[in-house]
């Protein structure tokens, strides 16, 4: 698939080719330096944005040319989303926000599933608390609660720990693995952290819009050693073009 944004001499070409597949059932974490585009990805893999080229699937599903109407129907029924800020609403307990999603849908999230996820989640003393008269963790548990209620195909977390301390970070990555080994829960996660990738089956590595990379069972280790190289890989490119964009101004200069 391809994506660029603005026109011109100002365009940015966000993803450039990329192809990739995540299996169901799997942990995927998605690294790269800043600005590699792994916002992007999981935009137009959720729904939420649109490539210029290429195709979209989960599933037998196209998300591929339906309009707004089918995409949010679909993104209601088939994917669940983390965000890095919780996104609770905060006029509804934890419960509420839990159950909301399947509500809106019109629909009841079955209470034997709810129900279990709150357990393993460690929450049922906490489901008539407002998101404010909760810790970040605990909101963050609430909203991987909320993402599972409805047995999404697929739930996408974007730096799902990026605001909370270790130990909080740890809780959620540890449910995110649980919720994959136990109930069989394809997840794809945008992490910044090789601690969190690490909890993941397989790391798909971007850099400048392409894929370049990636590890299966990961190690934190083994994930800092190949974003060294990228972010060196990066550093050279712009020394490139910086000296590129010299040379260019010496012609004008000369001309
Ligand atoms: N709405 C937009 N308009 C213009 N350019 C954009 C837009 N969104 C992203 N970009 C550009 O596309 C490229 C990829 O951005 P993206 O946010 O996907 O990267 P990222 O890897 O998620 O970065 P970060 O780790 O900093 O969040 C960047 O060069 C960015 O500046």
């Amino acid at each position: 698939m391809w994506r660029a944004y603005g026109s011109g001499e100002a365009q940015v070409l966000a993803l450039r080719d990329v192809s990739v597949e995540f299996a169901s059932g799997e942990f995927t974490a998605i690294m790269g330096p800043s600005g590699s585009g792994k916002s992007t990805l999981m935009h137009c893999l959720a729904g939420l944005d649109t490539t210029d080229r290429g195709t979209v699937s989960i599933g037998d599903t196209s998300l591929t040319g339906l309009g707004d109407k089918a995409l949010t129907r679909l993104r209601r029924d088939k994917i669940g989303f983390i965000f890095q800020q919780f996104n609770l609403l905060p006029t509804l307990t934890a419960l509420e926000n839990i159950t909301l999603p399947a509500s809106i849908a019109g629909s009841k999230a079955d209470p034997a599933w709810v129900s279990r996820i709150i357990d393993t989640l460690d929450l049922a003393d906490r489901l008539d608390h407002k998101p404010t008269e909760l810790s970040g963790g605990q909101q963050q548990r609430v909203a991987c609660a909320r993402a599972l209620a409805t047995r999404p195909e697929v739930v996408f977390a974007d730096e799902p720990t990026g605001n909370l301390d270790t130990r909080s970070g740890t809780e959620v990555l540890k449910f995110l693995r649980t919720s994959v080994d136990d109930f069989g829960q394809t997840i794809v996660m945008v992490t910044h952290d090789p601690n969190a990738a690490a909890h993941a089956d397989r790391v798909v590595f971007l850099a400048d819009g392409r894929i370049v990379d990636e590890l299966t069972d990961p190690t934190a280790d083994a994930v800092i050693d190949k974003m060294r190289g990228f972010e060196k890989l990066a550093l050279d490119m712009n020394a490139d073009n910086a000296s590129g964009q010299f040379t260019g101004l010496n012609h004008s200069g000369a001309a």
